[in-house]
């Protein structure tokens, strides 16, 4: 049977990467949401809600029928300030929770970020973790370590999603995306080829997390870069991560 998903920030460049990927998925029933309203230069499949994550009662029409949530929306600067991630990031992830958990989701991928553990990029570590001979890595069971508030924001929600787990049963997936970059690693950026995730692996990532089995987890999302300082060990165990791109192996 048909699985109904909400993927909320479909507007966005992660959404993109996901619906386009995905689009064909005939297994999948797409609620889009996204508080702007779809482009006549992008196909859309399935309905898509207008709405603000920050509208209770919006979300909660939105989640009515839907077995899973693929959470995107929010304010993805590093640089947001706090009046806007507070609604944005918090506020508006704890709505998707709640909303999910009263509805009846199964599960919910949120999209956390490497800037949740941008401050383990020490000045002693750096460039040096950026590059391939360096054994520096991150597992996704360390602490949050966010260098900034959008990414005290993103821990926030996976402390979110870590209590409406225990408490309520929902099943939650963090994935501390790196860097999202279509067509190519970006260039002349070290510490971004480390962390890129292709459009193609994304696709796969977020559709893995929409069918694999978990209670509660962190795990890095980015493609098999032969330099990287996160490990994608967990994706792959307990998600059946198989990413095919890897930043130092482009063309
Ligand atoms: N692009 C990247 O490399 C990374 C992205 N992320 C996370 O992935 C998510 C998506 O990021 P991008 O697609 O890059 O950003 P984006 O800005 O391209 O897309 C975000 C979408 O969310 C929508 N949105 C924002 N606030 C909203 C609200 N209150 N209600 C409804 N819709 C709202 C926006 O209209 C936009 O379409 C964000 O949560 C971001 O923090 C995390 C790490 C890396
Ligand atoms: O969380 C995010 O991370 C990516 C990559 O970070 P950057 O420090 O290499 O720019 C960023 O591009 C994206 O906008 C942000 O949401």
């Amino acid at each position: 049977m048909a699985q109904s998903v909400l993927l909320t920030g479909a507007s966005g460049r992660v959404g993109e990467a996901i619906v386009d990927g995905l689009a064909d998925e005939r297994e999948y029933e797409w609620r889009l949401l996204d508080r702007d309203p779809p482009t006549s230069d992008r196909d859309y499949p399935g309905e898509f809600v207008v709405a603000d994550i920050t509208d209770e009662d919006a979300v909660r029409e939105a989640m009515e029928g839907i077995d899973a949530v693929v959470h995107l929306a929010g304010d993805p600067r590093k640089t947001a300030p706090w009046e806007s991630v507070l609604p944005n990031n918090i506020d508006g992830t704890q709505t998707v929770y709640e909303a999910a958990v009263d509805a009846g989701v199964e599960k919910v991928a949120f999209a956390s970020s490497n800037h949740a553990v941008g401050a383990y990029e020490t000045d002693e570590r750096t460039p040096e973790m950026y590059r391939e001979d360096d054994e520096f890595q991150l597992e996704g069971d360390e602490l949050p370590r966010p260098g900034n508030l959008y990414g005290v924001s993103k821990a926030t929600g996976e402390l979110l999603g870590r209590y409406y787990h225990d408490e309520y049963g929902l099943s939650v997936v963090c994935v501390r995306i790196g860097n999202l970059t279509k067509d190519h690693p970006p260039i002349d950026y070290e510490r971004g080829q480390a962390m890129w995730l292709s459009h193609r692996d994304c696709a796969h990532l977020f559709d893995r997390c929409i069918r694999a089995e978990y209670g509660y987890e962190i795990v890095y999302g980015i493609s098999d870069n032969d330099r990287k300082y996160y490990s994608i060990d967990r994706a792959r165990d307990v998600l059946g991560y198989e990413p095919q791109d890897n930043s130092a192996r482009h063309d």
